[in-house]
This record gives structure tokens, sequence and C-alpha cells, in this order.
């Protein structure tokens, strides 16, 4: 039988968001995760994605994928962006939204970022998925990041108020894992699955 994908992620919120996309939605794709906290550069969301990818493909020693979560702020001509991870564990959901006080815009952009790396040695894909809302004071439960602060426009609820389903049909995440899923797909049998 042959290997699945490997998914290299610290993050068990994204892992399952990534699994139960994958495996509802059209032709299912099978992961294994592996659990490492790799370092991340500063650039834009693009090298970031590429570096960690690289880096997780010489660890593991084979294919695999990464993701990178950007939160862009219009005001702030998109940060905190690739270090939006930062920014929550020092000033949490309140400080993500007083960060945009005297700011004539509270729009913002989730951006998810997908490298595919066929093993060390090559250079990763990426495929981006993006969101457009608006930062709000926190509403929903705080399970994950910072999704109850960000409304995507026209739903008038978080993505924390949202059922799992809703988030998982609109998220940045599902549009990205949209576009690597076609890619998947149309490589060969043998490196689909390897
Ligand atoms: O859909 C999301 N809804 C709300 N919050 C989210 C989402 N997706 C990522 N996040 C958070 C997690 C982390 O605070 C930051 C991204 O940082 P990021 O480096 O990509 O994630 P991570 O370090 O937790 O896991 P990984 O090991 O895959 O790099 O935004
Ligand atoms: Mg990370």
């Amino acid at each position: 039988m042959s290997e699945r994908l490997i998914f290299v992620t610290g993050n068990v919120n994204k892992l399952k968001e990534v699994k139960k996309i994958l495996s509802d939605d059209g032709q299912p794709i099978e992961i294994d995760s592996r659990s490492l906290d790799i370092p991340e550069i500063q650039g834009t969301t693009q090298e970031v994605a590429r570096d960690k990818c690289r880096r997780a493909a010489e660890l593991i020693g084979g294919p695999c994928i990464t993701e990178d979560t950007a939160l862009c702020f219009t005001a702030l001509n998109g940060l905190p962006g690739p270090y939006v991870k930062y920014f929550m564990e020092s000033i949490g959901h309140e400080g993500l939204n007083n960060m945009l006080v005297g700011f004539p815009t509270k729009a913002a952009w989730a951006l998810c970022t997908f490298a595919y790396s066929a093993g060390p040695g090559t250079e990763p894909i990426v495929f981006e998925g993006r969101t457009d809302g608006l930062i709000v004071p926190a509403r929903g439960p705080k399970v994950f990041g910072w999704d109850a602060v960000f409304e995507p426009d026209g739903t008038g609820l978080t993505y924390a108020e949202m059922p799992d389903l809703q988030k998982n049909k609109l998220s940045h995440r599902y549009k990205a894992l949209e576009k690597l899923r076609a890619y998947l797909q149309a490589l060969p049998t043998e490196a689909s699955t390897v």
C-alpha cells in the first residue's frame, strides 16, 4: 500500500479543518500529519510558505505539504500578515481590535498559503486562498486563533460563530485547498499517493 501525503503542522485546529475539507468535498484525499514546529522566516507570505515547506521536506525526507495563514489589515497595508501568530499570543483578540482604533477601515483579509514539495531539494509550489472580511470585537467560542474577531463579508457571523461546515465552504483555507486538490489530482498516480 502506498504511503499518504504528509501535512507538516504544529496546529491541531488547522489539521482538523484540512482533514475535513479534503475528505468531504469532491474526490477524497487522505493525509497523514507530522507535528513539527518549524522556524518561520520573515518576508512575503509566499517566501515564508516556500521556506517552511523546504525545511519540512528536508526534515521528513520526502514529499509533504505545509500551510501558512496570514491575517492582513487593509489599514496597515497587509500587516500583521504572516506574523499574526505572535500578535495573537501577545495582545490577543482585544489587541487586534485596538490596533485598528483611529483607522477609517476595519477591513481585513485572511490569506492561506499551502505549499507542496515533491521532496528534499525540489522547489515548493504554492496555492493561495483569500477571504475578505472585517475585524470585529470577539464573538463566538475562542477555540481557534483569531476566528472570533474575523467576520467574512456578507455573512454577519464571525468564523467562530459559524458551524464548521459553513466556515469550511468559504474560508481562506478551503479556497487554497481546492487549488491544491486540483494540482494533486492531476499528478501521475504514483506521485499523488506517495
Ligand atoms: O482559520 C483560522 N482561524 C483563526 N485563526 C487561525 C486560522 N488559521 C490559522 N490561525 C492562526 C494560528 C496562528 O496563530 C496563526 C497562523 O500562524 P501559522 O504559522 O500559519 O500557524 P501555526 O504556527 O499555528 O501552525 P504551523 O505549524 O502549521 O505553522 O493564525
Ligand atoms: Mg507556524
